[in-house]
């Protein structure tokens, strides 16, 4: 029987030493977020100087909530990002644009349309379901009803979980799910847009229950 490690990223990684532990972890990707409003968004120097400590094999990846091209382009520009996350209301055909490998983030809901989903973005080398907080694009710390995620009749792209998960839950929601990968924020930082040493390494301990 083969079996699957479940893919990790740490999501808000705002200083290099948080993103030089990640690694160290084994986590396989990080979240960079280009959102103003976030309390975890980086500037373009921060986010150049994060991502260059970054050994082969873990993903940069570059977040934005419904940016203009001209956003999306300057980050490309001057930080080397090796996918992007869009957690806002784009399109796929604003997704695809960039010529870059992209996951879309959905906002979880009982009755989403997946097939619509699936054909809008039939691109998106992952969906990454998230909670649905009205005002909140992301990093709620708040958990949605698993059992509304997508079966793997409905969606056969990958899934990420995200969400409210922390130590306690992450084993879990791994075994409840069965998802491809975890994504987490608020459950590893110490105060907002600064991670926890402690945490993140209690995450990955506690990947399987
Ligand atoms: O983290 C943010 O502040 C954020 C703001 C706006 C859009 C997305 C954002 N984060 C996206 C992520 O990928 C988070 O990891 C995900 O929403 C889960 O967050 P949390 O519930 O805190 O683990």
């Amino acid at each position: 029987m083969v079996t699957t490690r479940t893919r990790v990223k740490f999501c808000g990684i705002t200083r290099i030493v948080d993103a030089q532990l990640a690694a160290d972890l084994g986590v396989d990707a990080i979240g960079l977020v280009f959102y103003p409003p976030s309390p975890r968004s980086v500037t373009i120097k921060q986010a150049r100087e994060i991502a260059s400590v970054l050994p082969a094999f873990v993903t940069s990846t570059a977040l934005f909530v419904n940016p203009t091209p001209d956003e999306v382009d300057t980050v490309l520009a001057t930080v080397p990002i090796d996918l992007l996350q869009f957690h806002g209301d784009e399109s796929g055909e604003f997704c695809r644009q960039f010529n870059r490998p992209y996951i879309k983030a959905m906002a979880m809901k009982p009755d989403l349309n997946w097939t619509a989903l699936n054909r809008e973005y039939s691109d998106a080398r992952a969906f990454l379901v998230d909670t649905y907080k009205p005002g909140t694009p992301g990093g709620t710390g708040e958990t949605f009803n698993w059992n509304w995620l997508p079966s793997k009749q409905q969606v056969d792209k990958p899934i990420i979980l995200a969400g409210g998960l922390d130590a306690n839950n992450v084993g879990k929601a791994i075994a409840q799910t069965g998802v491809f990968g975890v994504d987490v924020s608020g459950g590893i930082e110490a105060s907002k847009g600064v991670k926890s040493a402690e945490k993140m390494q209690q995450f990955i301990s506690n990947l399987i229950v």
